[in-house]
């Protein structure tokens, strides 16, 4: 059986070989779990909720329709919490809708919303259809999302996959192909082009990389070796995120504390700018991970 649904999680395996799974728990469609050959990709608290009691600090949390806190007054979204509603809603489970490759959907609308939160936007005004695709492969993982715009008022969004990559040591790892990308650093508040040949950790990292082609891959290298290939369809930006010491140690679910160690977040999205969409209109973006392979270093393609 390669799905198996529980009242609260939906568990997908590949049907060829009972290692590689994926684990999706109902609550904001949250991947919790990856495990590829028994080995697992994903990073997860262990203090993390898993009751829907607040958005699950691991795995792959779903950012919509804002990232981060809107603080423009005039954006519909400006009342809404950190990172929108997505991520602290129960989705629907729709099912199995491929199999080879294995492939099943999720969907969420404002009916599955908490009406409290989804009237901070726009006073409830929008209507729209998400339906989240996740297809298993033996060694890769897409989710694709795709937004609907279903009601009469066009609206403005943004899209965002806050992958929390599972690693053994965070100071090992070099994540290639964002040099010359531009990127706003969250933390000092400032605006430049990357121009590191390869980004890595020493201290507390936050920045919005934007406008970066879909054609190049974001590699999670460890010593010399790929661990992680990130691609993107339509998703044009990238957060890159480590709390490291002092904001692990604010965040309650965050847990083990020096878990900071063991993780990643490499987060495709489209953030930079909100995306418009009409009335009627639809439009859709999507992560591949993939492990192994070659070290390919990407300038820029022009
Ligand atoms: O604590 P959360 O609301 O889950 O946000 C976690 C993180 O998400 C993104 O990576 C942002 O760039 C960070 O600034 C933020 O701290």
């Amino acid at each position: 059986m390669p799905v198996e649904e529980t009242e609260t999680e939906v568990i997908l395996t590949l049907p060829n070989d009972p290692n590689t799974k994926v684990t999706i728990l109902k609550y904001g469609a949250t991947i919790i779990s990856w495990e590829n050959k028994g080995d697992e990709k994903l990073w997860l608290s262990k203090a993390a909720k898993l009751d829907g009691s607040k958005p699950v600090r691991g795995g792959v949390p779903l950012v919509f329709p804002c990232f981060g806190k809107c603080n423009d007054e005039s954006n519909p979204a400006y009342k809404l919490p950190q990172h929108g509603f997505a991520r602290n809603s129960t989705w629907e489970f729709l099912g199995q809708t491929t199999e080879s490759p294995v492939t099943i959907q999720f969907g969420l609308g404002p009916e599955q919303v908490d009406q409290d939160l989804y009237k901070l936007w726009n006073d409830g005004l929008y209507d729209f259809t998400l339906i989240l695709s996740i297809t298993l492969g033996e060694d890769h993982l897409k989710t694709n999302i795709e937004v609907e715009n279903t009601g009469d008022k066009d609206f403005k969004f943004n899209w965002l996959f806050h992958t929390y990559f599972k690693i053994p040591d965070i100071t090992d790892i070099i994540v290639n192909n964002f040099t010359d990308a531009k990127c706003y650093d969250q933390l000092i508040g400032e605006t430049y082009e990357e121009k590191a040949p390869m980004i890595s950790f020493t201290e507390e990292f936050d920045r919005i990389y934007k406008g970066i082609d879909t054609q190049k891959t974001f590699q999670m290298i460890e010593l010399g070796k790929v661990l992680m290939n990130v691609q993107r369809e339509n998703l044009p930006d990238s957060v890159v995120w480590n709390p490291w010491i002092k904001k692990s140690e604010g965040l309650a679910d965050f847990e083990p504390k020096d878990g900071y160690m063991n993780m990643l977040c490499i987060e495709p999205g489209h953030v930079a700018e909100f995306k418009n969409l009409k009335s009627g209109e639809k439009w859709s973006g999507a992560q591949i991970l993939s492990t192994g392979g070659e070290i390919k270093v990407q300038t820029n393609i022009y």
